[in-house]
């Protein structure tokens, strides 16, 4: 090893991060300006930021990766923002849930995020305006949907502004680094269950499954007595500064959870964008079909489609709906319209970037 030749690059490189430091204080200023232009008004602008990281994504030469280059630029952005005014988030608690996660991917590491009891409680808080925005999670690829955040979408006040998707992996943890011991494992249920063939395969028969409120909370339950393992992600093992005794033991490989972002505004178009609506069809032969319709007549894609019984009658149901394109665009407009005339009930969610990290 040449001490010269390495003595040439780490000045090369103390010479550019000054630069770099230089670059990201203007970059700021800019932003600080954009700050005061925008006086009382919304400080986070869901399309801007969508359409800055796809632009790095794009013009990235290498050769740090895409992904990586917008997660720095994701960070550059939350404390430019930060400057401007700091953002409060409300997630389905406690600290060190796969929420909390989410909400540090979307919002940077500046936002301050508040963990909340229950999904009920996030809706609130956000409503009410005591905090900004809220996370909540609405589906995993291999569980469905989350029944309490569709219901509460129905009747919310709050729009969608934003999508975040999360690969979840799944650890199990214990305070010491054995097997052996271990009485009981807890988790949440849905982790329990996305990890099912995991235990019967590596666990002995005896070793009780018990579902507790959040994957956090059960990490906490094993951080206090070693005959208890919990299965939990990554940022609970660090709070809790749990063992992982085996990693990944998700049995689906692609197991994903996707949030979604609520606020109080409408988001402005970013050029490739998602709609959410809930619909819900008259109770006769065919309507469900027809409601259909008038998306393959305008040329809509749909993204998604998941039904759900609507607590207002018995055999009702409502449906929630994801369109490719945002509410504004003239094809997605003419759909929406034809739906209206044929459903009982028509609301729009939101419409907002698809997810860029
Ligand atoms: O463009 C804006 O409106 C800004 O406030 C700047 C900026 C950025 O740092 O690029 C910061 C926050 C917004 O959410 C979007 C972008």
């Amino acid at each position: 090893m040449s001490e010269e030749l390495l003595k040439q690059h780490r000045d090369a490189i103390d010479s550019i991060d000054a630069q770099v430091l230089k670059l990201l204080n203007e970059r700021a200023e800019h932003a600080r300006t954009i700050g005061e232009i925008k006086g009382s008004g919304v400080v986070y602008r869901p399309e801007r930021e969508a359409q800055v990281l796809r632009r790095i994504k794009d013009i990235n030469p290498g050769p740090l990766p895409g992904e990586s280059v917008a997660r720095l630029f994701r960070e550059i952005m939350s404390e430019c923002l930060a400057l401007e005014r700091p953002l409060s988030i409300a997630f389905l608690g406690p600290e060190g849930t796969f929420t909390q996660q989410a909400a540090v991917k979307h919002f940077g590491h500046a936002a301050h995020t508040v963990a909340c009891a229950s999904i009920d409680e996030v809706f609130r808080l956000v409503e009410s305006r005591q905090l900004d925005y809220a996370v909540v999670p609405v589906e995993n690829s291999t569980e469905g949907a989350v029944g309490r955040t569709l219901d509460l979408l129905v009747n919310t006040p709050l729009k969608i502004c934003g999508e975040v998707v999360l690969r979840i992996h799944h650890h199990l943890l214990r305070k010491t680094p054995d097997f052996d011991g271990v009485r009981r494992v807890y988790s949440h249920a849905q982790s329990l269950a996305q990890c099912h063939e995991w235990l019967n395969k590596n666990l002995p028969a005896d070793v009780e499954r018990v579902s507790v409120a959040s994957n956090a909370e059960a990490a906490r339950l094993a951080s206090e007595d070693d005959s208890f393992a919990a299965i939990a992600g990554q940022s609970a093992a660090e709070r809790y500064s749990l063992v992982k005794l085996a990693e990944n033991i998700e049995d689906e490989p692609n197991n994903t959870t996707r949030f979604l972002v609520l606020g109080h505004q409408d988001v402005a178009p970013s050029g490739q964008d998602k709609t959410s609506i809930v619909v819900s069809a008259p109770n006769r032969p065919g309507a469900v079909h027809s409601l259909l319709a008038p998306m393959a007549e305008n040329g809509v894609s749909m993204t998604k489609f998941e039904s759900r019984p609507s607590r207002a009658g018995l055999w009702d149901y409502v449906f929630f709906i994801d369109l490719e394109g945002h509410h504004g665009d003239a094809a997605l407009q003419q759909a929406l319209d034809g739906l209206a005339a044929r459903a009982a009930y028509v609301k729009v969610l939101g419409s907002y970037p698809v997810a860029v990290l």
